[in-house]
């Protein structure tokens, strides 16, 4: 988006030429009540942006903005079954996947909610057996681990909610994360289980996916080979998947699959049959309340008024930082060691969805979209990255994230690592002054190196606790963010073309690593690269030494993933 493009655009860019040259301790010297002004709250979330370069005029600029982009309309859309996907022509429907089983919502000429709470009750059926010892292995043996193989979002939502509800989490069964092709991966965790108590839930919304098909294929071969039946399989292989053909060629039976739809984007699916492994961890009825954490934040989006509205304040700071103050990065910084993957599961949220460089229609976007997303929990990160938030020389905005009430009783530790959160927005925003040092006794010599500028944004999301809710709460909180920016932007959040071309690529690049008679198709560097591993494996595979064809190798194309 132009910072200039539309009449709300220019008068915020007229804005923004007032408002850059002031410091953070500026706008809080002008208005003392700001900290307690700057400040949205809904179902127990407070959300405090006073610490960014806004005034109540600036924030009405943007909700003026978003209105005149029609954001409203947009939401309507969005949670009204509308084809919002545009470039696969399709809706966007994750929020039907926490509406309560008493609603209706038609799309294509059926009923999404009853498919949805169909879908759920299986899994809730499925989870209780397996929970209760009734569900059991070939051998008899009560399941004690699950292994969830699965890659992007397909991963990303349960493992970081598995590790973000570790205080929720069943004693009895361990759940275990597969997604890299990295054999490493799946060796590590394979080390770590018994085949006779392990359950594998392969989960792809495609069912084609290159890295989860070759891990579950792995796998299977493992433990079919350790319980010495293949039809052990069928007692310890359940899918997750909208691609029941694939499901069935794969061998798992429909029985044991668990559906989900076209219009669950990969990203926005924990919510769906997606999050079977987690709720396999915590139980149905706390999967009920991280759906129901999700749907109050849905209602939220959808009455709340713009300039009160949690994911549309946090998606137009976002806006207002990268477009106006031409900001490039974005850090998320989770105070709570249990939140440790949410940077990692935002990667994908924000900058699968919006790292695009066209519109809706297909023409060049006008100005930039997503920042990057990085981040890591504190205080890990005050003692590697931060010093570049304090004294570097770019503008990162940073999301602080606390939770109130911990869930351990370490009461010492808690309130320092609140301490620490509520520290660093401070020290971003108002730095320390050369005077200030001079009055604490630095001598003059050293006082450059230890000015801390300030005037650095942060915005703090606090949570009463992490719970399975409010786990719900936040992420919907940030898919609602990442299509506000991405209406805002102009662009399709609901796609990911840009993934497509790496992995088609690998198909020919994979081919000429194993064949005997590589092509010669790539550019210089990649030849190199091939032939350099080529030589190195020759060590170490003599079929290939000798002329021949690795028996590893399964023919060009394996590598990638065909769309369904
Ligand atoms: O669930 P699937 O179909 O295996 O896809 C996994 C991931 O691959 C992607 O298509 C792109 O890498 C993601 O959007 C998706 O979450």
């Amino acid at each position: 988006m132009r910072p200039d493009a539309g009449p709300a655009a220019a008068r915020l860019q007229v804005h923004h030429h007032a408002m850059r040259g002031r410091h953070l301790r500026e706008l809080f010297a002008r208005d003392s009540e700001r900290g307690s002004e700057l400040v949205a709250e809904y179902d127990g979330l407070y959300l405090d942006y006073a610490k960014t370069h806004v005034t109540a005029e600036t924030i009405d600029l943007l909700a003026g903005m978003a209105r005149e982009r029609h954001l409203e309309q947009g939401i309507q859309d969005l949670l009204s079954g509308q084809p919002v996907n545009c470039t696969e022509a399709r809706p966007a429907l994750h929020t039907a996947l926490r509406t309560p089983a008493h609603a209706t919502l038609t799309v294509g000429g059926y009923d999404v909610i009853s498919r949805v709470h169909r879908v759920l009750d299986r899994m809730g059926s499925f989870a209780d057996r397996v929970r209760a010892g009734q569900w059991r292995g070939y051998t008899g043996g009560r399941i004690r681990s699950v292994v969830n193989i699965g890659i992007g979002g397909s991963h990303l939502g349960p493992a970081m909610a598995y590790q973000a509800l570790s205080a929720d989490v069943s004693d009895d069964i361990e759940v275990h994360f597969v997604s890299n092709i990295d054999g490493h991966d799946l060796a590590a965790t394979l080390r770590r289980v018994d085949p006779a108590h392990t359950l594998f839930v392969v989960s792809s919304k495609t069912f084609t996916t290159a890295e989860t098909l070759t891990n579950a294929r792995t796998a299977r071969a493992w433990l079919v080979e350790a319980l010495g039946d293949a039809e052990a399989v069928a007692h310890h292989f359940v899918a997750v998947s909208t691609n029941r053909d694939a499901v069935a060629a794969f061998g798992i039976a429909s029985e044991a699959m668990f559906e989900f739809w076209d219009w669950v984007g990969g990203r926005c699916s924990l919510h769906s049959a997606i999050g079977l492994s987690l709720m396999l961890a915590i139980g149905p009825g706390q999967f009920r309340r991280l759906l129901a954490g999700a749907h109050s934040m849905d209602e939220h989006f959808r009455t709340a008024p713009l300039r009160r509205n949690l994911p549309v304040l946090l998606g137009m700071l976002g806006v207002w930082y990268r477009n106006y103050f031409g900001t490039t990065t974005h850090a998320v910084l989770p105070y709570d060691q249990r939140l440790a993957r949410f940077p990692a599961y935002l990667q994908q949220l924000e900058m699968e969805s919006n790292g695009k460089s066209v519109d809706r229609t297909g023409r060049p976007v006008q100005g930039n979209t997503a920042p990057v997303v990085w981040g890591e929990p504190g205080t890990n990160g005050q003692h590697a990255f931060f010093q570049l938030l304090h004294q570097g020389t770019c503008l990162v905005p940073c999301e602080f994230i606390g939770v109130l009430e911990p869930a351990h009783g370490h009461t010492e530790h808690h309130d320092m690592l609140i301490a620490n959160l509520l520290a660093q927005g401070q020290a971003l925003a108002f730095g320390r002054t050369e005077d200030e040092l001079a009055e604490a006794g630095v001598p003059a010599w050293q006082r450059p190196h230890r000015v801390c500028p300030g005037n650095r944004p942060s915005v703090t999301l606090l949570l009463p606790r992490l719970t399975p809710y409010t786990l719900g709460q936040l992420v919907a909180l940030y898919e609602h963010k990442a299509f506000t920016q991405g209406w805002i932007w102009g662009i399709n959040p609901f796609d990911q073309w840009g993934v497509e071309l790496g992995k088609t690529l690998a198909g020919d690049v994979l081919a000429d690593l194993q064949s005997a008679q590589p092509q010669p198709r790539h550019d210089s560097s990649t030849h190199a690269l091939i032939d350099h591993y080529r030589t190195h494996v020759h060590q170490t595979r003599p079929a290939i030494a000798a002329g021949g064809v690795d028996p590893n190798w399964k023919g060009s194309g394996d590598a990638t993933k065909d769309r369904v």
